[in-house]
């Protein structure tokens, strides 16, 4: 536990949780209405996951530092994430509507995916980043139990369509990589990059 606290650049509550766990103390630093977050999160032609997940990190956090300066805020470490889910060079982001869900499902359902989760850290002119990349296997998902997990809402706002801390566990055969990482913020390369920012953890 250490006294400093950090902005955290997120929208996402699993992260804001994530972060709790490390008992690092923190405050939100959210996007004005204004940041078209969309537009953010546009892959380029032929971009790799990797390099796309560590790119859209990397303009989250360039906003939420011009952000900071525009509130004049007290100093503090600046952290933003990103999680991508992937299919070789395929990503698949958040789905739009249940159909979409139901789609991006029936891809994972039997088979494995890679998850991938860039965070970085900003204080003054220093920036550290660190990306975490973990496997994913499905279990095989009837129609009927694709349509039903895709109905149940928890699919909307995620990327992959699913959550492996919410009912899609009961389909998660094996993973390999980091569990917190899959879930948006990875903790051990988190701290690492804390640590670097005089974190006591
Ligand atoms: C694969 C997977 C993703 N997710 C979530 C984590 C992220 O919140 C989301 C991916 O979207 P992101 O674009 O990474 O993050 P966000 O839009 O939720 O928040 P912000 O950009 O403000 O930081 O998917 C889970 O919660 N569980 C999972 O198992």
């Amino acid at each position: 536990m250490s006294d400093l606290f950090i902005y955290l650049a997120s929208q996402s509550p699993r992260r804001a949780q994530l972060l709790g766990q490390l008992g690092v103390r923190h405050e939100l630093l959210l996007a004005t209405p204004d940041e078209d977050a969309e537009a953010l999160e546009a892959v380029w032609p032929g971009e790799s996951p990797s390099a796309y997940v560590q790119r859209v990190t990397g303009l989250k956090l360039d906003a939420a530092v011009t952000r900071h300066r525009r509130l004049g805020l007290p100093p503090a470490p600046i952290l933003c994430a990103d999680t991508t889910v992937a299919f070789g060079r395929t990503i698949l982001g958040k789905p739009e509507d249940a159909r979409d869900a139901e789609r991006m499902l029936a891809q994972l359902a039997g088979r494995t995916h890679r998850v991938l989760t860039a965070v970085a850290v900003q204080q003054g002119r220093r920036r550290h980043a660190a990306l975490s990349v973990s496997r994913v296997r499905f279990a095989p998902m009837t129609r009927a139990q694709i349509a039903g997990y895709a109905a149940s809402g928890e699919p909307l706002g995620k990327a992959g369509a699913y959550g492996i801390q919410g009912a899609a566990a009961a389909f998660v055969e094996h993973i390999s990589g980091s569990y917190s990482g899959i879930m948006g913020l990875p903790l051990f390369e988190t701290a690492t990059l804390l640590r670097q920012f005089g974190l006591k953890l």
